[in-house]
C-alpha cells in the first residue's frame, strides 16, 4: 500500500491524546507495514483486505472505512475502531491497531479464516445442521455478546454477516461499525442502527430499546443456524416490517430439541421484557442445560454460581409477574393493538379490505376507519446508477386511547430519519445523490431530486409515482445496515404495543406449550440505557427538517 500523507495512528480508546501527540511530534506511522495479499469483500463504506505485516506470518483483516466530510460523521466513523479496542474476549474479533490516512480509517483485526455464518448457511445448500453444532456456535454467541453487554455497549447490527469462524472453528463477533456505548439507566437512545431483516419490533415501533433488541437479533441468527433461512421472509420491505412486528414466523423443523423451540419462541416475544437477556439464556433458562457443555470451565463454574445467586420466588412460589395494568386498559390497549395490525394490514389491501374494518362496531373500529382516510402511503426511490441509494418511506398509523398520529420511517443507508407529526408532516430525507421532499400539508405533491448536486436539479413526481418505486423497491437491500432515527420524545412514542404483554404468535407453537409458560414473566434484567452521544443524529435531523421548509417555501 503506497500512502505518503499523514497518517495518524492509535491503538487505544485514548485517541484524542495520541491524535495530538502525533500532530505535536510529526510522526508519520508506516502505512507501508503490511502487505496486501487479496480483497476479502466489499462493505458499504469500503473494502475488507486480507494482509500481513512485513516481518510477521500472521494474517490479518484491514478494513479500509470512507470518512465522511463532517466532524460528526468521522467520529461516528471512528467509532467502530474505539469500540472494537475496548473489547477483549474469546468470541470477538481481535482488534489490532487502526489509523488514518488520505481521507480513510484503516483497522487491522484478526482474520477469521473460517468466513462469516452467512457465508457458511449458503455452502450448506440446504442440508441442515446438527443440533450439537448449532447449540456450540450459538453458545458462543452468547458469551461474545454477554460480554459486549457486560460492558455497558449494545452491537445493534448482530446478523450471521458479522459473526465469524476462525479456522479452528472458535465463533468471533465483528462488525462493531453499529455498536453504542451507554449509560444512565432509565433512558433510551434516540437512534438505531440495524439491518432491516433482524431489527426488532420495538425499533419499527419507535419503542425503547436496550440489551433486548441484540437478542431479537440473535433470535434471527439462531432460527437461520437452524433452518439456513431467515425467519421473517416477506416480498416486500412494507411486508418484512409487518411480519416482524407481528413476531409470525414458521415452525423450526420438527427434529429440534424442544428447548430450542422454546428459546427461539422466547427470542421471538414482541415485548422485549418478555424476551430472556443472554446471562438468562446461559445459565436459567431450560436451553442452558443442553448449552452447558459448551461453556468453557472457568465460564461454568462462573455460570453455576450466578446460578445460586438465582433471586428467590415470591411466595406463592411463582415467577415475578410484569407489572399490572388495570384490566379496563388493557381493553383498551387491546383494542387498539387490533386495531394496529388492521391498520398495518391495509396498506397491502384495496379499498375491499379497508371497508372490511368499517363493518366492525366500537371505539376501536371508528379509530380505524378515521385512521383509514388519514393513512399515508409508503415511498422510496430506488437507487441511481451504482449508487448505493435508496429511500424508503414506511407509515405505521397507530391510536392512543383515540389520539391520532402519524408515524413515518424513512431509512436511508447509514442515515435515517422518523418523524411523528399529528394531522399534517412535512418529511423529508437526504441521502447522497436523492432528495424526496413530501409536504402533506399543500396536497401531496412529491417533490424530488435525482442525481449527484441534488439541489440543483429538481423533479416534480406523482404521490403514486413515488409510491410505485417503494412497492419495486430491491429486498436484498434489507440486509444491509441502515440508521434509523427516532425522535427524543417519548411521548409520541407510546402506542399501543407498549402496553400490551402479550404477542400474538405463539399459535404455532402451542402444541409445545407446558403451564409454566403459560405464567406471566418478565426477565428483569434489561439494561435500559442512554447513548453516549457519539454523534448528534437529532441535530443532523433538525437540519434536515429545516432545509425542507426552506424548500417548500421557495415552492410555495
Ligand atoms: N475479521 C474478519 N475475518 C474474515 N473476514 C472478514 C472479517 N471482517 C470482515 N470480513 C469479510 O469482509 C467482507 C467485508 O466486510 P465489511 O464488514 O467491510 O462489510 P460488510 O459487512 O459486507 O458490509 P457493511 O459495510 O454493511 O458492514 C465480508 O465478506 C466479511 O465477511
Amino acid at each position: 500500500m503506497q500512502h505518503r500523507s499523514r497518517v495518524f495512528r492509535w491503538g487505544s480508546a485514548d485517541l484524542g491524546r495520541q491524535l495530538f501527540e502525533d500532530l505535536q511530534w510529526g510522526k508519520q506511522p508506516e502505512m507501508d507495514c503490511y502487505t496486501v495479499l487479496k480483497v476479502i469483500g466489499e462493505g458499504s463504506y469500503g473494502q475488507a483486505l486480507l494482509v500481513q505485516p512485513r516481518k510477521e506470518s500472521e494474517k490479518y483483516v484491514l478494513k479500509e472505512i470512507r470518512l465522511p466530510k463532517t466532524q460528526s460523521g468521522i467520529q461516528s466513523s471512528r467509532n467502530e475502531a474505539i469500540l472494537l479496542a475496548k473489547m477483549k474476549h474469546p468470541n470477538i474479533v481481535i482488534f489490532r491497531e487502526s489509523f488514518e490516512a488520505e481521507g480513510h480509517l484503516y483497522i487491522v483485526m484478526e482474520f477469521c479464516a473460517g468466513g462469516d455464518l452467512m457465508q457458511k448457511l449458503k455452502w450448506q445448500k440446504g442440508s441442515l445442521f446438527p443440533e450439537d453444532m448449532i447449540l456450540n456456535w450459538f453458545t458462543q454467541i452468547c458469551l461474545g455478546t454477554k460480554y459486549i453487554h457486560e460492558q455497558r455497549v449494545l452491537h445493534r447490527d448482530l446478523k450471521s454477516k458479522n459473526i465469524f469462524l476462525t479456522d479452528k472453528g472458535t465463533i468471533k463477533l465483528g462488525d462493531f461499525g453499529s455498536a453504542c456505548i451507554l449509560n444512565s439507566p432509565k433512558a433510551y437512545a434516540c437512534t438505531y442502527v440495524g439491518t432491516p431483516y433482524y431489527v426488532s419490533p420495538e425499533i419499527w415501533d419507535s419503542k425503547p430499546y436496550n440489551n433486548k433488541s441484540d437478542v431479537w437479533s440473535l433470535g434471527c441468527v439462531l432460527y437461520e443456524l437452524c433452518t439456513l433461512k431467515h425467519p421473517f421472509q416477506a416480498n416486500s420491505w412494507k411486508n418484512l416490517i409487518l411480519k416482524i412486528c407481528r413476531g409470525s414466523y414458521p415452525p423450526l423443523p420438527p427434529h429440534y430439541s424442544y428447548e430450542l423451540h422454546y428459546l427461539i419462541k422466547q427470542m421471538f416475544k414482541i415485548n422485549p421484557k418478555d424476551r430472556p437477556s443472554i446471562s438468562n439464556i446461559l445459565t436459567r433458562h431450560r436451553v442452558s442445560k443442553l448449552i452447558k457443555k459448551y461453556l468453557p470451565l472457568e465460564v461454568f463454574n462462573a455460570v453455576g454460581s450466578e446460578k445460586l445467586e438465582r433471586k428467590p420466588k415470591n411466595p406463592n412460589g411463582k415467577l415475578k409477574a410484569t407489572k399490572g395494568i388495570p384490566k379496563i386498559k388493557i381493553w383498551l390497549y387491546l383494542k387498539c393493538f387490533t386495531v394496529k395490525h388492521q391498520l398495518c394490514f391495509s396498506f397491502n389491501q384495496n379499498e375491499e379490505q379497508v371497508s372490511k374494518w368499517k363493518k366492525g362496531e366500537g371505539e376501536g373500529e371508528k379509530v380505524a376507519r378515521i385512521l383509514s382516510e388519514k393513512t399515508l402511503e409508503e415511498t422510496t426511490s430506488e437507487m441511481e446508477g451504482n449508487r448505493n441509494i435508496s429511500i424508503y418511506l414506511i407509515l405505521i398509523s397507530k391510536t392512543h386511547m383515540l389520539s391520532i398520529y402519524y408515524q413515518l420511517f424513512f431509512i436511508l443507508p447509514k442515515k435515517c430519519a422518523m418523524l411523528n407529526a399529528k394531522t399534517s408532516a412535512v418529511i423529508i430525507a437526504v441521502t447522497d445523490s436523492l432528495m424526496p421532499v413530501y409536504d402533506f400539508n399543500t396536497g401531496g405533491d412529491v417533490v424530488y431530486c435525482i442525481g449527484n448536486s441534488p439541489r440543483k436539479q429538481w423533479v416534480k413526481e406523482s404521490p403514486e409515482k413515488l409510491l410505485n418505486i417503494l412497492q419495486n423497491a430491491n429486498l436484498s437491500l434489507a440486509f444491509k445496515t441502515y440508521t434509523i432515527h427516532k425522535p427524543e420524545s417519548h411521548e409520541l412514542l407510546h402506542g399501543p404495543l407498549s402496553h400490551v404483554g402479550a404477542d400474538d404468535t405463539d399459535g404455532d407453537m402451542e402444541e409445545t406449550v407446558d403451564s409454566a409458560r403459560l405464567e406471566p414473566r418478565s426477565d428483569d434484567e434489561d439494561t435500559d440505557f442512554e447513548e453516549e452521544s457519539v454523534f448528534d443524529w437529532v441535530a443532523e435531523l433538525e437540519k434536515m427538517v429545516t432545509k425542507a421548509s426552506t424548500i417548500i417555501e421557495l415552492l410555495t
